[in-house]
């Protein structure tokens, strides 16, 4: 059976797969986020984080070919668009609350790039990527709900400052596209390049 290797330390990644029944084996990439960023900016927003997912499954791709001889590994990335300019995980909080001052009220979108590279008897046989956006319209939360939500932490570690599936969710009024792509994976998108790998997305679901 083929096994499904997720190059990321995602949780929500994670999960999003785990409830649509796939258990997959987790192998955290370490890429250099920042240098692959910098390094595709110029190519534009879609590049770079398809650059970024991709990046990440071929970090672990090598290891996970001596480790299984079938298997498929899946890479993300999710960055957020506003004013031309990518946001990633704020890490602090004086990087979000600058994220929520020029998001409220607005639309943005939520980019996920995908990377699914396939191996076959121990070796990478075919590599596909491509993006997801889905255009969130955001609510405009008082200074002390925002205060209030950085006080929890969650909007510190996810891209954009925002989960829509969290605390965050009180401040999202809305969504256009996929919402498990702006959670971390776009399920629609991911059994699309797996077919593209010729697998289909139901011979990898966990056994009844
Ligand atoms: N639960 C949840 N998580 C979100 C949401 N929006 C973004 N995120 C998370 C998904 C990712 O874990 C994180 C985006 O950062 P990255 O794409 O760099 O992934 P991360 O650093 O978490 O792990 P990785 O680089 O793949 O090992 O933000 C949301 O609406 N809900």
């Amino acid at each position: 059976m083929t096994v499904l290797v997720l190059a990321s330390a995602s949780p929500a990644r994670l999960s999003v797969l785990r409830a649509a029944g796939i258990d997959p084996v987790v192998q955290v990439s370490g890429v250099d986020e920042p240098a692959v960023e910098a390094a595709h900016r110029h190519l534009g927003p879609d590049a770079t984080v398809a650059a970024l997912a991709a990046a990440k499954a071929e970090a672990v791709l090598e290891d996970v070919a001596h480790r299984h001889r079938d298997a498929v590994v899946v890479g993300c990335d999710s960055m957020l668009l506003l004013d031309g300019r990518l946001r990633g995980k704020p890490g602090t909080a004086e990087v979000a609350r600058q994220d929520w001052a020029e998001m409220a009220g607005r639309d943005a979108d939520l980019l996920t790039g995908h990377a699914v590279a396939r191996v076959v008897d121990g070796r990478p046989v075919d590599r596909v990527r491509d993006v997801r956006r889905t255009t969130i319209r955001f609510g405009t939360p008082t200074p002390a709900e925002v205060e209030a939500y950085l006080a929890t932490g969650e909007p510190l570690q996810v891209a954009g400052s925002l989960t829509i599936d969290g605390y965050g969710g009180w401040f999202v009024e809305g969504l256009d596209g996929d919402p498990s792509s702006v959670i971390g994976i776009s399920l629609p998108l991911t059994r699309e390049l797996l077919a593209r790998v010729g697998l289909a997305v139901t011979d990898l679901w966990r056994r009844p």
